[in-house]
């Protein structure tokens, strides 16, 4: 299998901060990966490592085979938006669309028009002047009409509403489809997103706390709720990632699959189990009582 992105014993250090700690990963290419985690755990800092904007402190990375650090020839077929990217002064939208293609290679004029007229993006207004979503909008029409052979998002949804989300989700599915490329994209939107992922990490404190395709997320942790007591039991001798008590209730995400046995236990004891969400495995592998341990399961990436 070829990968996009190659990282090997990779950390990322700020004076005393460690932002990233010893990663190891591949994304395979052909493949839309969600890349979650809370708050510092270090999404940006891999996404600019991997746009050649950053280089690590450790570690080796490479995308298509080469280190993107300075390397002409590797960002020509990366495409980076950010949530804070910034424009010269006094650009408006005719003068993004028209710098463009200079930068990327496959640029499709008629995907970032087809873009701008669905998010609405005023021609005459000043990139400094615009709304939070019409920044956003203009970052995904760079991103997804560049049809770079790695398009990095990060948090490309702040401020946009939600006929603008589901136009992007549309549009990403279906040039993806027609034209295939290997996505990374973090957000905090989890539940809103998660169809568009096939493949899934999780990151927490600067480490990977799960790496798999997007159908073995439910093999990583399962639910179990039911009365306190009854959950409490069943959860003896289990790693559990997260648990919620509301009055006697209490709900429980247990690391593990939960196979015949564990659910007839579950019934046993009077408590039942479900799949957990990405949502609840993300907040799981980013609580306190998670294991440091990864969870790799790698298996081919979307044909
Ligand atoms: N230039 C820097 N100098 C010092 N510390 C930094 C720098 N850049 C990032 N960090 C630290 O590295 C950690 C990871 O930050 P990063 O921005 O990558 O997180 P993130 O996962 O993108 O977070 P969020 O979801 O809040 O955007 C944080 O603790 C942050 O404070």
């Amino acid at each position: 299998m070829t990968h996009a992105i190659d990282i090997r014993s990779m950390s990322r250090v700020f004076g005393r901060s460690t932002a990233l700690e010893d990663i190891t990963l591949t994304v395979p290419e052909g493949s839309i990966c969600g890349l979650l985690g809370r708050n510092g755990a270090g999404k940006t800092t891999l996404m600019s490592i991997l746009a050649g904007q950053d280089r690590p402190s450790s570690g080796t990375v490479e995308v298509f085979g080469q280190n993107p650090f300075e390397n002409e020839a590797a960002l020509s077929r990366i495409s980076f938006v950010r949530d804070n990217q910034r424009y010269p002064d006094g650009y408006r939208l005719h003068h993004v669309l028209r710098i463009a293609p200079e930068f990327a290679p496959n640029w499709n004029a008629d995907v970032a028009a087809e873009l701008v007229e669905g998010f609405r993006i005023p021609g005459k207004t000043p990139i400094s002047k615009m709304s939070r979503g019409q920044l956003s909008s203009v970052a995904i029409v760079l991103a997804l009409a560049s049809r770079a052979p790695l398009t990095l998002l990060d948090e490309p949804y702040l401020g946009l509403d939600v006929t603008a989300r589901g136009l992007f989700h549309n549009m990403l599915l279906r040039d993806y489809t027609e034209h295939p490329r290997t996505v990374v994209l973090s957000t905090h939107l989890i539940e809103e997103s998660e169809a568009l992922f096939d493949r899934v990490l999780i990151v927490d404190r600067g480490r990977v706390r799960a790496d798999c395709g997007s159908e073995e997320t439910s093999s990583l942790a399962f639910t179990v709720s039911g009365p306190t007591e009854a959950v409490e039991r069943f959860s003896e001798g289990r790693t559990l990632l997260a648990s919620h008590t509301v009055g006697s209730l209490k709900s429980a995400t247990v690391r593990g699959t939960a196979d015949a046995d564990v659910r007839a236990q579950a019934q046993t004891l009077g408590a039942s189990v479900s799949p957990a969400t990405l949502q609840e495995l993300v907040a799981g592998f980013g609580s306190d009582a998670a294991a440091p341990e990864p969870v790799r399961i790698r298996k081919g990436a979307r044909a």
